[in-house]
């Protein structure tokens, strides 16, 4: 028989596990239950807490629960929303169990998990994406998440509709959603209850929504709106239903659902094809689908790796469904002639008859056959897990002794094993990360006049953008850990505090050993006497000619010396150069531009290319792998650009080109004095109003920088700056300010497309023109800004900053108005995604009294706006708003 404290623990932690039992776990309940004192049970709850087993919610009554795992420090929470969403962001969730959700569904998952557990319950999600990409999958992992993580219970149903179905029959899906009762129809004999009230507390999963007529569709976000509905049959009874909604389509929502009903989903998230995904992942999905068969068959598979190399680059129409059929097709078939084996063995020879091989270029060069064990099947890709990467690091540092070598064995290191390092341009431009680390490289190489080295550079991305790569690190546990930490330590300096800026800047966590691979990284990314004055480029058409030729010659000469820039065959050259611009604005600071490519007319790319008049540039045609074996040996031996490129000539017969360009980029600046994330969405936002293949540059900028005069002369050695467009005016001498207070109010939007009218034709300045004040119309901006529903937001927050004037008998300017709505819309929206409790407020003693008093007026206007989104504004958010005020 175990003892009360026992007894409490047990009892609490069954409560943890659902989410409606927590109201439960107060001293009084359970001294009731188990008819014993009141204060012996608070000691023992007290206890656990103390010891970082129980969490404690300080409502009234204090209520306890188990935590996912025992913390250091004792856990307190201000409620029980903040305990739920704490405890949900703590555990492991399904959701993180899919494929790619460290990649390339990681935003999609963070934006899901953020609306899913919105209080009270949840916001509407759209998924969309082509055929067989995993939406109705994803939908029923998100079931299971809320489960998990008790945001709803353990019998809360997951209902799914196929509106497809109904798409002929809207009176049909009236009555099965919504019930009907007796005698409503002929057949209607009783009362019944409908998908929706099934579906209360759960989740409804409406699938295919495009396919619901105009009426349903109404009908249906009537109830979206206010939980209510009739039965069919009776208008006089409301029914309720309380389910969060799950919405998929394969097709164009803009196009097929009423906008009505659109603007009242606010989360849509966009599942990748299968083609869009990277190796990794895809070869984690077909080793998952062969694990599932393997089960199944209850044999070991071993699978060739030209079938794994083929299945990665073939084009499935009907995406991941469509390779799990091909898989479980081709374990068919090679079942039927291994009965009697104990191991199944499938190669392209049991691939079912549909797959086409026509499309299927790998084929040509198909390797010596080898089989792979399943479970074999991605570890390869293991070792260069930054886990492994810290290990050798660590024996180098032991074997080395620690002197002025260590840093140049690490780069030789890290140039032997990643020297097939492949990523290309646009993966690197999708994700956050990858966006931040440009903006960041390019702000060290313009403010610090430090050069970056690309194969660095392309490391870091590849082991940290967590779309990359698999980013599974365990804690390393190394017994001279700290030694080996000293000893690198001894050769950093202000490369620490640099990385530590980029981190604070994208949120990246990371413990100690990733910490410091990333400024070993980093160093020798920086490292001047090193660092890469000269960019050498292979450009050629072809799926992969230009990574092969420059892998193969980096792999001949045993140095990382040229990037890549694969080109469709039928790309133009007009598109070739924007490419290779796009390539070079990310590496401003070389000296020299050797580009290498396979098409014949020099002139057509060489006129377009922008580069920087202080710069050599050479353009080298006909590229081969001997000529780049020949230009990189050149490198190697340090032999100038100018030379390379004569040297060349008279070793081969072909045509070359020198010249020196003096064009520069045309370029809008955004900004934003409420910090470089919002002028980030602004930039967004305008880039999204231009045409795509528009040339001139919009990027984003820190407002105290650009207000600065030699910032601005430096970033006008390479650009020409239009114009700014921000919230307040930088006063840039000579550069016209538009302020997004006209955007918003649709002044001035003519005298932009004045300014572009050089660049565009008519038809597209009017189409630039509609897009701007389609997009800066103030709901648009907010929505484009928070996944909130951005007119509510809007409203409170508008309401607040009225009371805050009245408060204080101040005026504000339109403007500063409008600055502080997209701020504060910003934090909101921050503070609710950032899962964890606010700071506790703690009024520091040294603010001024006029501080003092604002911060009460601003709590004051606010309390509506932080009750309702359950968030508390912290102290130093509320003097920057405070400043900001000041300022203007
Ligand atoms: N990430 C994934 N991990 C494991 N299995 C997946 C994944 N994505 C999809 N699948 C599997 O692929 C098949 C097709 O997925 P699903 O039916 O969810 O696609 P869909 O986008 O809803 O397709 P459709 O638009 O045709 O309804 C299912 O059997 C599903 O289990």
């Amino acid at each position: 028989m175990s003892n009360l404290r026992d007894k409490v623990y047990i009892l609490i932690e069954k409560n943890t596990e659902n989410y409606e039992e927590w109201p439960q776990n107060n001293a009084k309940k359970i001294a009731e239950q188990f008819n014993c004192s009141r204060n012996l049970v608070s000691q023992y709850l007290n206890e656990y807490w103390e010891k970082g087993v129980f969490g404690k919610i300080v409502s009234r009554p204090v209520l306890f629960f188990k935590l996912p795992q025992v913390e250091i420090n004792a856990k307190t929470f201000k409620s029980l929303h903040a305990a739920r969403v704490w405890n949900a962001s703590h555990s492991v969730s399904p959701l993180d169990a899919i494929i790619g959700s460290e990649r390339s569904l990681y935003q999609i998952i963070s934006q899901i998990k953020a609306a899913i557990q919105y209080p009270p319950h949840g916001l509407p999600i759209l998924i969309t994406g082509e055929t067989g990409t995993g939406k109705s999958y994803l939908a029923q992992v998100i079931y299971k998440h809320l489960q998990k993580m008790k945001f709803i219970t353990k019998t809360a149903r997951f209902v799914s509709v196929n509106c497809s179905e109904y798409s002929n029959n809207p009176e049909l899906f009236l009555s099965n959603f919504f019930g009907y009762v007796k005698g409503a129809f002929t057949g209607a004999t009783q009362n019944n209850k409908g998908l929706a009230e099934i579906a209360d507390g759960g989740v409804l999963f409406l699938d295919e929504i495009h396919s619901l007529s105009k009426e349903c569709q109404e009908k249906l976000f009537q109830f979206m709106d206010t939980g209510t509905f009739h039965r069919l049959g009776d208008n006089e009874h409301w029914s309720k239903s309380n389910c969060r909604f799950v919405f998929a389509t394969s097709e164009n929502p803009e196009k097929k659902i009423l906008p009505t009903l659109l603007r009242r989903i606010p989360v849509k998230v966009f599942l990748p094809a299968f083609n869009k995904r990277s190796e990794q992942e895809k070869k984690e999905l077909i080793q998952f689908f062969l694990k599932n068969e393997q089960k199944k068959v209850g044999k070991e598979i071993y699978i060739t790796n030209n079938l794994v190399s083929f299945l990665i680059h073939y084009t499935f129409k009907g995406n991941v469904g469509d390779l799990k059929n091909v898989i479980q097709l081709s374990c068919a078939n090679a079942l039927i002639q291994q009965v009697e084996e104990n191991k199944l063995k499938i190669t392209l020879m049991e691939l079912p008859e549909k797959v086409g091989f026509e499309n299927y270029k790998e084929l040509k060069n198909t390797n010596n056959s080898r089989f792979i064990a399943v479970s074999n099947l991605t570890k390869n890709d293991q070792k260069n897990s930054i886990e492994h990467i810290i290990t050798d690091l660590y024996t180098i540092d032991i074997k080395k002794k620690p002197s002025e070598k260590l840093f140049d064995c690490y780069q030789k290191y890290f140039k032997k094993r990643f020297i097939n390092i492949s990523i290309s341009d646009s993966e690197t431009l999708n994700s956050f990360f990858g966006l931040k680390f440009q903006q960041f490289t390019r702000h060290i190489e313009d403010d610090y006049k430090i050069s970056v080295d690309t194969f660095f550079y392309k490391i870091i991305l590849y082991l940290f953008d967590k779309n990359n790569y698999h980013y599974d690190f365990k804690e390393v546990d190394f017994q001279k850990w700290s030694n080996f930490k000293n000893d690198v330590n001894k050769y950093l300096g202000y490369e620490v505090g640099l990385v530590r800026e980029f981190k604070n800047e994208v949120d990246l966590t990371s413990n100690e050993g990733e910490e410091l691979l990333f400024i070993i990284l980093f160093k020798l990314m920086v490292e001047e006497h090193k660092s890469q004055k000269r960019l050498s480029l292979i450009v050629a058409h072809g799926a992969n000619t230009a990574s092969s030729i420059a892998q193969t010659v980096n792999t001949m000469v045993g140095d990382y010396i040229f990037d890549a820039i694969d080109m469709p065959l039928d790309v133009t050259s007009k598109e070739i150069a924007l490419r290779v611009n796009n390539y070079l604005n990310k590496r401003k600071s070389f000296a020299d531009l050797l580009l290498l490519v396979d098409m014949g007319s020099l002139e057509k790319i060489s006129s377009q290319l922008e580069i920087s008049n202080n710069k050599n540039f050479a353009l080298i045609t006909n590229v081969s792998t001997g000529i780049a074996l020949d230009v990189a040996n050149q490198i190697k031996l340090k032999v100038d650009t100018a030379s390379i490129v004569q040297n060349v000539k008279k070793n081969q017969t072909i045509d070359v080109f020198f010249q020196k360009s003096v064009k520069k980029q045309d370029m809008i600046v955004c900004t934003c004095e409420s910090g470089l994330g919002t002028a980030t969405k602004l930039k967004q936002i305008m880039v999204k109003s231009f045409p795509k293949n528009s040339k001139i540059v919009i990027d984003s900028f820190d407002y105290y920088s650009i207000a600065k005069e030699n910032y601005i002369s430096e970033l006008r050695k390479n650009y020409n700056i239009l114009f700014i467009v921000g919230t307040l005016d930088p006063q840039v001498k000579g550069v016209t300010f538009f302020s997004i207070e006209d955007l918003i109010l649709g002044i001035n939007v003519k005298k932009i497309t004045n300014k572009l009218a050089v660049y565009f034709d008519q038809k597209q300045l009017e189409i630039i023109n509609n897009n701007i004040l389609k997009n800066f119309s103030l709901t648009n901006l907010t929505d484009q800004l928070t996944i909130l529903n951005p007119t509510k937001l809007l409203e409170q927050v508008t309401d607040a900053i009225y009371i805050l004037q009245t408060k204080l008998n101040l005026s504000l300017k339109n403007n500063t108005c409008f600055g502080l709505y997209i701020h504060i819309c910003c934090l909101i929206e921050r503070l609710v995604m950032q899962k964890g409790m606010a700071d506790e407020i703690n009024l520091s003693k040294t603010s001024s009294n006029k501080f003092k008093n604002f911060y009460k007026a601003f709590k004051n206007s606010f309390t509506v706006v932080e009750q309702y989104y359950s968030v508390e504004i912290p102290e130093i958010e509320v003097k920057y708003v405070y400043d900001y005020i000041k300022e203007a």
